[in-house]
């Protein structure tokens, strides 16, 4: 299994209404979709998988056999947030290279695989560009990369193709499927009716959070 929550319970502040309540779900290995209103937690729940956030009460148990900890962030997680947490001020290339050191990635083959993810997302001739000037497009693409380059068991992707034209998004979901053919798996928040389509999982566990 690749996450067990048990009896979870999380709320922003104490005494707010929770944002999960007593929730309990099994996350195999392969493809999830978490799909849901606008306000019904999947933001909040990939963070709780990953580890950003902790439960009031309940437990999140990896693979490992543990609650995600910061080795479990830095070694198997590539997180892909909705508003990209680039760091500003620096090239994308050092934004790669950087989350490459921080993920444990050896210096040896850093540069490839930077060079590598550049390529692949189309965003070689903006490599020396700073972030901040970068397009949302070109920004969505960059974290993504980002996220890869580390090679994360789990990819966890919160509405990664939101504002995306097709031929980006088609872009995004051919790179999670081949991560997933790979033997990695993918937990994707979603509103996107083009994604789970050109996901083409028929194995994907579908997970509809309540409204809130
Ligand atoms: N940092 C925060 N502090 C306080 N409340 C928050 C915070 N982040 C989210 N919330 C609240 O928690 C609830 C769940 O938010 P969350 O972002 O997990 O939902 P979501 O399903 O991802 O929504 P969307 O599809 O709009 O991104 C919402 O009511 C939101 O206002």
């Amino acid at each position: 299994m690749l996450f067990a929550l048990r009896h979870v319970t999380f709320a922003y502040r104490r005494g707010a209404a929770p944002v999960l309540h007593d929730f309990s779900q099994d996350f195999p290995a392969g493809l999830t979709i978490l799909r849901g209103p606008s306000g019904g937690g999947k933001s909040t729940l990939l963070k709780l998988l990953a580890g950003y956030l902790a439960p009031a009460a309940g437990t999140v148990t990896t693979r490992h056999g543990r609650a995600p900890d910061a080795a479990f962030q830095r070694h198997d997680v590539g997180f892909v947030f909705q508003q990209f947490n680039l760091l500003p001020g620096v090239s994308l290339q050092r934004n790669l290279e950087l989350a490459g050191l921080i993920g444990g990635v050896p210096p040896a083959v850093l540069a490839a695989r930077v060079q590598h993810w550049l390529d692949r997302m189309g965003l070689q001739p903006w490599s020396a560009t700073r972030v901040e000037q970068l397009s949302g497009g070109q920004i969505q693409r960059a974290a993504l990369a980002r996220a890869l380059v580390k090679a994360p068991a789990v990819l966890l992707l919160d509405e990664p193709t939101s504002g995306l034209d097709d031929t980006n998004t088609a872009l995004i979901a051919a790179l999670a499927r081949d991560w997933l053919a790979a033997g990695n798996s993918v937990i994707v928040s979603t509103h996107d009716p083009r994604l789970p389509a050109t996901l083409g999982d028929a194995t994907a566990l579908t997970l509809e959070l309540p409204a809130a």
